[in-house]
Parts: C-alpha cells; structure tokens; sequence
C-alpha cells in the first residue's frame, strides 16, 4: 500500500479508555526455561519480574520469539534482537534477511539483480571482496550464504576474490572460528584449483573489529578499515587458519574480540587491500552492525576516522541496511518492506513518544521498532533519549551497564505527563549473558529487575499501564545441551558455555492501576508470539489495531 493511501485513523476500541500513559519494557535477553544453575534469571533475585508472573497468572503469559514467529526460515533459528524488534513494532510477521537471501540464492535472481549487476562490472579488471561474519550462527549472516555466493560470484564472471572475515563466538561457541575458517579454506582452495585465484585476505573478531553498532565506538570500524581497506594490521599471518590458532593462544583470548590481521604473502605484502576498481560486498543480511561500516565505504563525506585512503569502489550490502538513509544505496537483495508501523500509526493518532535505551541498544527501541528506519515520524510527537554505554569494556566488567539510568529516564518521563507511550529496552540479560560470564548474568539480570521496578512504580504513581516483554531468550540459559536438555561438556570436561540467544519463548506481562477491570489474556492465541504484542499495546492506548496486524493478546471480560 503506497503511503498516500493509507487511512491512518485508528477506530476507537469499544472497552478500552484513552489517555493512559503506557510503559511498554523490552528486557532483551530474557527468556522463560527450567529454573536450574545456568538459568541466570532464576538464579538472580528478580523480586519484580517474580510477582508479575506469580501475582497474576491471567496478566503473564509466554510468547514466541524465534524461528516462522519472527519470520527467520526455521524453527531452528534462534531469535535476535532485529527480528524481533521488527516484530513487536510492526505487528507482523516479515521474511527476515535470513530467509529473503536466501530464497535469492536458491532461485539465482540474487544475480539478475540491479546490485549484482553493478558490482559485477569490476570483476574483469579488479578484484570481488567479501566482508562479513563467518558463522552459521543465522543472526548477521550465515557461512551456507557465503559458500553459495562465492560459487555464484565465481559462475557470474569473478576471477579475483578476497574474503574478510569476522569472527564470532557469540551467536556460537567460542572456539568455532578455526572450524569455520577451515571450511572457508577448503572452498577457496577449490576454487584455486579452478584456476581462480581466491583467498582470504584479513580477519579480526567481531566485537573488536567493524562490527561495532550505533556508532558506540568507531575505532571498532576503524581497525577494519585499516585491515580490509589499507591491508594494514598489527599481526601478519600467511594464513587464516594459523592466524585464528595463534591469536586464541593469547591469555582471555576469545573468537569474538580478536585482535585484527591481514594474511600477507611471502614478501611480507598484504594479499588483499581493497583499490580502486574493485567490487565490495558486505555480506551481514542484519542491519544494525554494518551501518557504520556501509557508511564509511559509501560516504565521501566522512569524519568519523581518517580512512586514510578511499579507494573508487562499487559496493553492495547483502540488503539494504537503512530504510530511510537508502544505505548503502546498491545491495544484493530487496530488505524486507517493513510499512505501516506501530509508531507512525501511533503519532497519527495524538500518541505522544518517548523512546530510551543506552547506546548498544538504542536503535533497537527507535530504528529496529521502526522497521530498520532512522529517525522520527513526528518529531513533535517523539522523544528518543540514548545514554551513553560504555566504551572498551566486555560488559561483564560493568554488568549493571545503564540499567538503572534507563529506568530514571523512563521513570521521569512517565511522571512529567507528556507521553503516551514510554518504551525502552533494557539490555542487561543480553550484553552481558553474551560474555558467557554466568556470575556476572546473575548481577544483570538483578539490575534489570531493579529498573523494571523504577518504571512499574512511576506507573503506579500517574494511575498508568505496562506491558513489560523480552525479545528473545539469553540470559535464562548459559550452556549448551544435548536434544534431550543434558549440559554439553568439552573435551576437558567443563561444561560448553552458551553465549548466545536461545529457543526459549519470553514472557509477557501487562498491568498497572490504568489497565481497565477485566482485561486480561485470551487463552485462544496459544501460538502468540512477539508480532500480536503491537495490536496489544495500541488496545491498551484506546484503539483497534490496523486490521492486518496480528491478533491482539487481550480480551475484556464484563466482571
Ligand atoms: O549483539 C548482537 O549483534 C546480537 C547477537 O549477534 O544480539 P542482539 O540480537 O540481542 O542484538
Ligand atoms: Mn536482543
Ligand atoms: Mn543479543
């Protein structure tokens, strides 16, 4: 539906008031599973969370938020907070990245594309790179893409290829990276033997190097920039493999804040820096943490970092990573067309904004909520206040992060009356549940209650509602477990630790002074997952949600 069409008025709800301000919590991170030592959400004291569930059964549920739920291609994909985002802003569910390039890979039209075609221009001459995380992890991008594309690419006229990987240990196990590699070597070896002369070029882990996000610190691109573009970093490998087995020797050493390296050739030169005529890939279908990278390859403009050297490339993302920036302005596969939001239809209908995280998490309550789009609707009817995160550290070291100057923030906002909807995100279960540091989990999740609580009091004072959720699971489950749910031990014996998200459905919980007598879960959405949360809180605000949303959650039962 083109824009000018769309009626933006929304029909009144026949039971429920207006002019109830409206806390809307995403605890990212915070998934339901059976209270056992690695669940730190069971472990922390979460007094708040605890009597949402226990104080009021028929105002807590579970939903879903992983796999069709949240439009990834299996159930076997865990959730992330893109999706997921996605999902609870926009009220329905979307073919993600994941799903949508690869449906492109299967069918070929990847290279019909516009994007494939202007990239494809540089191949007689130059030299094709490739830059993305190497995983299987499904978050950011997946290793079958990459394997499928490099056999594509090479079909489609590549004769030069260069691969820059990331490495993760953070959608997977630690340690993964040198297997990954392996495969990727294999491949290009094969390629090699078909007389292309493919290579991987540099590498560098995920957290240290490019994949930085929200612009919290662009020395994480910038130590890219030096290994990919300029071919320049402090450790010289002649090959992947060796480079990963080395560096994770280093004391602490883990596949997700690995230092940078370029592969060299024997004279000590850089096999691949990116030049001029050159074509350029980056191959994440996720958004958030490629922005700033798209940025710095597309900009001429630019004064983050000194690049240095800004070499006359053509490049492509995977997708388009910003809507409404149009960046990068040429990519591989059309994103998904995430329109009509709960937030544009909010500001149309006199609901009044204020949107608050820290900055790791910041674009996932504005730019994820609004469907992978910066900026406001209206902004003389939003608010959208980021504290700083902290810079440099693992967030392990400072488990409380922002917590508690998130909830002051939303706390405030709350009481001063000139919101509607106050949503934030509280990323503590998730940041920290990612360094695998299980004490540490215990503490944030203990910091999140504690903001949970600063937001339901502020509400309880202006006679309010909230709806507080999660986006997917993490922190209530830190190890990995065979099929029938057994931790997993390495070859030493110690249990494998899972730093990343899970299956596990998240709970949602509504409630508060505002919240009309009656009102209370529908038992006949048993399948409910994070997508009917926006039809629910546009209820809670007064109104029917837009008809082609999924089902709301709620029901108003005459008492
Ligand atoms: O940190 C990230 O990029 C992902 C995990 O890869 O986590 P989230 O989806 O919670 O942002
Ligand atoms: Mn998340
Ligand atoms: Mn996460």
């Amino acid at each position: 539906m083109a824009s000018t069409e769309v009626s933006w008025k929304l029909a009144d709800h026949p039971k429920l008031p207006k002019g109830k301000t409206v806390a809307v919590v995403v605890l990212d991170g915070w998934g339901e599973a059976n209270p056992d030592k690695y669940n730190c959400i069971h472990t922390a004291k979460t007094p708040t969370m605890d009597s949402l569930k226990e104080a009021a059964p028929e105002k807590w549920r579970l939903v879903r938020a992983h796999g069709t739920a949240v439009g990834l291609p299996t159930e076997d994909d865990m959730g992330n907070s893109e999706v997921g985002h996605n999902a609870l802003g926009a009220g329905r569910i979307y073919a993600q990245g994941a799903k949508l390039v690869d449906l492109a890979l299967a069918s070929g039209k990847i290279y019909d594309g516009d994007g494939f075609k202007y990239i494809q221009d540089c191949f007689e001459k130059g030299t094709l790179h490739l830059i993305g995380l190497l995983s299987d992890g499904g978050v950011h991008s997946r290793l079958d893409q990459l394997q499928l594309l490099l056999q594509g690419a090479n079909e489609h006229g590549a004769r030069r290829i260069r691969v820059h990987v990331l490495t993760d240990g953070r959608d997977v196990i630690d340690g993964t990276s040198v297997g990954f590699a392996e495969t990727l070597e294999n491949d290009l070896s094969k390629l090699r033997e078909k007389g292309i002369d493919a290579l991987i070029a540099s590498g560098g882990g995920r957290m240290y190097v490019t994949m930085d996000r929200y612009e919290n610190d662009w020395e994480v691109v910038k130590r890219g920039w030096d290994a990919q573009i300029l071919g320049e970093a402090p450790n010289k490998f002649r090959n992947a493999v060796e480079a990963l087995k080395k560096l994770r020797e280093a004391p602490k050493a883990n596949d997700q804040y690995l230092p940078p390296f370029v592969i060299v050739d024997e004279s000590g030169k850089a096999v691949g820096p990116i030049l001029d005529g050159d074509a350029v890939v980056t191959l994440n279908f996720r958004a958030d943490r490629m922005v700033m990278l798209a940025k710095a390859l597309e900009y001429e403009n630019f004064d983050k970092f000194d690049r240095v050297r800004f070499p006359k490339i053509r490049y492509a993302g995977m997708l388009q990573y910003d809507g409404e920036l149009k960046l990068p302005s040429h990519y591989l596969v059309s994103p998904p067309e995430i329109e009509r939001t709960s937030g544009e239809y909010l500001v149309h209908n006199g609901i009044r904004t204020f949107a608050c995280s820290e900055t790791v998490k910041f674009g996932h309550v504005t730019f994820f909520w609004n469907g992978n789009r910066s900026g406001f609707f209206d902004p003389a009817m939003e608010e959208y206040v980021e504290i700083p995160s902290d810079v440099g550290i693992t967030f392990n070291v400072q488990p409380k992060m922002k917590a508690l100057e998130i909830g002051e923030k939303a706390r405030d906002a709350i009481l001063s009356c000139k919101f509607d909807q106050v949503r934030v995100n509280i990323p503590n279960g998730d940041m920290v549940g990612h360094t695998g540091d299980i004490e540490a989990t215990v503490v944030a999740c203990e910091a999140a209650d504690q903001a949970v609580k600063m937001i339901l009091d502020a509400i309880e004072q202006v006679g309010g509602i909230y709806l507080v959720t999660a986006d997917h699971g993490n922190a209530e489950d830190m190890v990995k477990r065979n099929k029938s749910g057994q931790p997993l031990l390495d070859k030493n014996g110690n249990i494998q630790i899972l730093t990343s998200h899970t299956l596990q459905p998240v709970p949602i919980a509504i409630g508060g002074p505002g919240l009309a007598p009656g009102v209370r879960f529908r038992i006949d959405v048993p399948n409910g997952g994070l997508a009917n949360v926006a039809a629910t809180f546009i209820n809670l605000h007064g109104f029917e949600a837009p008809s082609d949303y999924e089902t709301t959650l709620i029901e108003v039962v005459d008492n």
